[in-house]
């Protein structure tokens, strides 16, 4: 970086906070998160007294340095990005020079003044009010080793997945995973797919130029049908996901996904909102040719489906990972697209279209 600030009024004590790690010896996730959190609030009181820093400006640095602190609690991994992202942000107003940081993390300082802080999730919230909806599905009687290739859950509706845990290239009907009430395990299990660890460890996340943040793979998933990962947020209801849908303005970020199964007569919505709650997952942006698709998956219960990630072909190592937002495009209501795919019409999908 050369756009560093070189007035020393007391600076070395936060650069020195924020470049070294919190100390090894500390003896649980709470001490380092009771660390890293006051080492972030002497920054947001240093800015606050030395920088002229706007009130908004600052509430965006508390919020990510309780986010970060919070999700440190959760998953260490994530919560190093959101660490990086807060000292990637004040790096980009030039105030410390941070030389632990990678430079792709420093590129994502681009955009963001764009970030919506939100607390790291692992699955989906659901409120449910509907007593059916609580109904858990039976397991299967297979023991612990079984691999469950051909268990009672896994043809209830044809085969699932093949022995390499891919998707079943011509799966068209419902997927019911073993569930809890099931006693074959994780680990010899080969009808689990979306219970397995996801490839958050395989992605980075990164500035994708005009389209805000986006998600880059590490190394090359060669397998179409290869499980990546799952949706999560808060679960609303269609009332509030219009609701908080009429709230967004329309240079904002939405991370509000309705998911539509088409069964017979009838249309089973899901409302999920990763905004506030959210995984990584919540960075995948739009393409008109992507290399993901959605597959819902039941596993304890029938609604909401889990809303996994497949790939739909071969990606290769730094290819963004991409899904289709949808269908409706309306020139009017439509953003503008910069999937910058060949097949790309211009406009994003119209998400909430009805
Ligand atoms: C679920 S978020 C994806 C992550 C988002 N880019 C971020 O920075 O947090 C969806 C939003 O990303 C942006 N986006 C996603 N795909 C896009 C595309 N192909 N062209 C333009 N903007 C896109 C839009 O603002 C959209 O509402």
């Amino acid at each position: 970086m050369s756009n560093i600030d070189h007035d020393d009024d007391g600076l070395a004590a936060y650069r020195h906070a924020l470049t070294t790690q919190a100390p090894e010896n500390s003896s649980s996730k709470q001490d380092k998160r009771t660390e890293l959190r006051s080492r972030f609030l002497n920054v947001l009181e240093y800015l606050q007294k030395n920088k002229n820093i706007s009130p908004i400006e600052l509430d965006f640095h508390r919020e990510s340095s309780l986010t970060a602190t919070h999700c440190l609690s959760i998953d260490s991994n994530f919560s190093q990005i959101l660490v990086q992202d807060l000292q990637t942000y004040i790096i980009y107003h030039s105030i410390v020079m941070i030389t632990t940081i990678e430079q792709q993390t420093i590129t994502a300082a681009a955009t963001l003044s764009d970030k919506t802080p939100f607390v790291y999730i692992d699955s989906c919230l659901i409120q449910s009010t509907n007593e059916e909806d609580d109904e858990q599905y039976e397991g299967c009687s297979c023991s612990i080793e079984d691999t469950c290739l051909n268990c009672s859950c896994a043809t209830r509706f044809g085969l699932n997945y093949d022995p390499t845990h891919c998707l079943n290239p011509n799966k068209s009907t419902p997927i019911f995973e073993c569930n809890s009430e099931c006693k074959c395990s994780l680990e010899t299990c080969h009808n689990r797919v979306s219970q397995q660890e996801d490839q958050s460890n395989n992605v980075t996340i990164l500035s994708a130029s005009n389209k805000g943040y986006g998600v880059i793979v590490n190394k090359q998933i060669p397998r179409s049908g290869t499980y990546i990962g799952e949706y999560v947020g808060e679960v609303v209801s269609e009332n509030e996901a219009h609701r908080r849908i009429a709230l967004t303005k329309t240079f904002e970020h939405n991370y509000l996904l309705l998911y539509n199964e088409h069964h017979l007569q009838t249309i089973t919505k899901t409302f999920i909102d990763a905004r506030y709650y959210g995984n990584w997952t919540r960075f995948i942006n739009h393409s008109c040719d992507p290399n993901l698709h959605i597959v819902p998956i039941r596993v304890d219960r029938p609604t909401p489906p889990r809303l996994a990630f497949f790939t739909r072909r071969e990606i290769q190592p730094n290819e963004e990972l991409s899904y289709s937002y949808g269908t409706i495009v309306d020139e009017k209501l439509s953003k503008p697209c910069f999937c910058s795919s060949s097949e790309c019409t211009g406009f994003m999908p119209y998400q909430l279209a009805d």
